[in-house]
């Protein structure tokens, strides 16, 4: 290990620390205490034995004396040893759910202190969270306890080196030395482990994902359908395959290579031991010297074995602190202003998109060019094809991501510069992919303004998007979704709680991302006057693929791969003949001929 290494090792090692006595600055200080008090034991018992045979087999005066004294500090050592023994248990097992608790908030912080949503379309940053979450509930605590039993290990073992060392001095250099290419040879095998688990996280999630697949409510209907059960269930085995094949092979390793180091310090077990034996038949040594050599001889051999098998243990846990501090100091690739500009009080100009284009991390180019203005209270409507760049527009006013090239200003500041929080205070959003909170109804609308506790509001917001709550078995108070035995909606009343929640906000900027897909027609109508009458003022975006309902909008803007390829009023467009007006006449020819139907059936 060269000198850089060594200094970032020591680093990481101070850093880890660190964090661990933040969680409980007391208890591992005291548990520290208490390992190193406990370590010192054995030591301390075994230099008691050496004066206990030398004061009987030099008997004189004071021998009793002697004798009593040494055994109530023998007394005493035990006795502190089986006291000490439950409280470390104690403190081990505390500091343990503390020490979990803590990491997995840390990690939750950051996830969610991300302001943009690029970390969460990295699979490595998926694949990281997922191992040092997981590994959050033993290791930190694994690092500790590994540590301080290192340190009482190290105790003992210097106490008793002590002792062989003042009979032959060379004697705890030569055991040392000899043990050290069995820590190296550990060391390097615990952190090819580690490498080998990291290079398994595409399995670990694979495991999780097909684990999932096969035993919620939400996939268990197409799985019975397409009859995919044995065939998620052979890939969740496979990739539990690669995950043993992996690890086994690095468990093997770990029990087989070590052998020719643990033949090394065996073998300066030996020799030391046959020189104290033949030290003892020169009578060089006392006999109460050459029974202390001898036990801590036998001793040293098990505990140097150990120390190797700690320090090794010690490389393992650290390079998962490794991983979380990289995890931890990932920067946020959105740049947020030091000093943002405030977000205007009533928007005078509007938006303005200017030139935009934007290409996801993949690299693929998703705008190109954008340019449009949204005036104040304007209702605008975004149509196009699946895949033409709508919902990634949307992401872009709100701020998820930065246009890879042009500009998006509010009443002309870039909207790079505005206070992010409070630009995305003022918006209210029903996503494609809006959330189903296992909540009751109320604090499922509530949630869309935490700072807003009237009730009365919840229930208007409930009523005007046309959720109809009476008909729940506890009306408002009613617990939805089945995680904790809740009722469950339908798709579309789902929907009107999501369109609920961004009511009760009374946003100014009101993003809809097709919020009716999932609603019946006449739902529909009726949730598109009330988006009229309640848009009063507001500024709407809004995107869907149902034309008959882009009509109420002031402007529609046409979308075709990444290109803003045509805008105006529902009858510009008709007019100007292209992409709108086919599109629209197709899907009035699909409602008249569903129309007919009807009446043929009727009639
Ligand atoms: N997170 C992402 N990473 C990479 N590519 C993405 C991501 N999200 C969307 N895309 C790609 O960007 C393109 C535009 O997607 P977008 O969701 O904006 O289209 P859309 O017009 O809203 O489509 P739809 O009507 O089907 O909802 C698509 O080709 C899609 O594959």
């Amino acid at each position: 290990m060269n000198l850089q290494r060594f200094k970032e090792r020591s680093r990481l090692f101070y850093r880890s620390y660190r964090l661990i006595f933040q969680s409980m600055p007391a208890a591992a200080a005291l548990l520290l205490l208490l390992m190193v008090l406990q370590g010192s034991l054995p030591a301390v018992v075994t230099y008691l034995s050496k004066i206990t045979l030398d004061v009987l087999l030099h008997l004189s005066d004071q021998s009793s004396a002697q004798i009593m004294q040494v055994m109530v500090f023998w007394g005493a050592s035990v006795l502190l040893g089986q006291i000490l023994e439950p409280w470390s248990s104690y403190l081990i097992a505390h500091m343990n759910e503390h020490t979990t608790a803590f990491i997995n908030r840390k990690l939750v912080q950051k996830a969610n202190g991300f302001q943009g949503l690029e970390p969460f379309e990295n699979a490595l940053f998926y694949q990281d969270l997922e191992v040092l979450n997981k590994l959050s509930s033993h290791k930190p605590l694994n690092l500790l306890v590994a540590t301080i039993h290192w340190v009482r290990l190290l105790t003992t073992i210097l106490g008793l080196l002590l002792l062989v060392g003042a009979l032959v001095w060379w004697m705890p250099l030569l055991l040392v030395a000899c043990s050290l290419p069995g820590v190296f040879k550990n060391n390097a095998l615990r952190a090819s482990g580690w490498k080998g688990l990291l290079s398994v996280r595409k399995e670990a999630l694979e495991i999780n994902y097909f684990r999932s697949l096969l035993t919620q409510e939400n996939s268990a209907r197409e799985i019975r359908i397409y009859g995919l059960g044995q065939h998620f269930e052979n890939r969740l085995m496979g990739a539990f395959a690669t995950l043993q094949q992996v690890m086994g092979k690095e468990r093997l390793k770990l029990a087989r290579d070590p052998i020719f180091t643990l033949l090394l310090s065996a073998a300066a077990a030996i020799f030391s031991f046959g020189y104290v034996l033949q030290m003892a038949v020169q009578k060089k040594v006392s006999a109460g010297s050459l029974v202390i050599v001898v036990q801590a001889l036998s001793q040293l051999q098990n505990l140097l074995d150990d120390f190797t098998l700690y320090c090794s243990l010690l490389t393992e846990h650290i390079l998962y602190f490794e991983k979380l501090f990289h995890f931890m100091d990932h920067e946020e690739p959105l740049r947020v202003p030091v000093q943002p500009q405030p977000v205007p009080e009533v928007m005078k100009e509007g938006i303005h998109f200017d030139r935009v284009g934007f290409s996801y991390p993949d690299g693929r180019t998703v705008l190109k060019d954008v340019t449009f203005s949204i005036r104040p209270g304007e209702t605008i409507a975004l149509v196009g094809e699946n895949g033409a760049g709508k919902s990634t527009l949307i992401k872009l006013l709100c701020r998820f991501h930065d246009p890879t090239s042009g500009s998006i200003t509010v009443d002309g500041t870039d909207l790079k510069q505005l206070d992010l929080q409070a630009w995305r205070g003022r918006m209210g959003a029903v996503f494609q992919d809006f959330v189903k909170y296992h909540l009751t109804v109320q604090e499922n609308i509530m949630l869309g303004d935490l700072g807003c506790t009237d009730e009365e509001m919840a229930r208007k917001a409930a009523e005007n998007s046309g959720l109809k709550t009476e008909i729940l078995p506890s009306g408002m108070h009613t617990l939805l979704g089945k995680s904790f035995g809740g009722t469950e909606l339908s798709g579309g009343q789902w929907q009107k709680l999501a369109i609920a929640r961004a009511f009760f906000r009374n946003p100014d900027l009101l993003i809809l991302d097709e919020p009716t897909a999932a609603i019946d027609p006449r739902a529909e109508h009726d949730l598109y006057e009330q988006f009229a009458r309640l848009a009063d003022g507001k500024t709407v975006v809004l995107v869907t693929h149902r034309l008959a309902s882009v009509q109420m909008a002031d402007r529609i803007l046409v979308l075709k791969e990444g290109q803003l390829i045509e805008q105006g009023t529902h009858e510009e467009l008709l007019a100007l003949g292209g992409e709108y007006a086919t599109m629209f006449r197709l899907q009035a020819r699909a409602y008249q001929f569903a129309s007919e139907m009807e009446e043929a059936i009727g009639a």
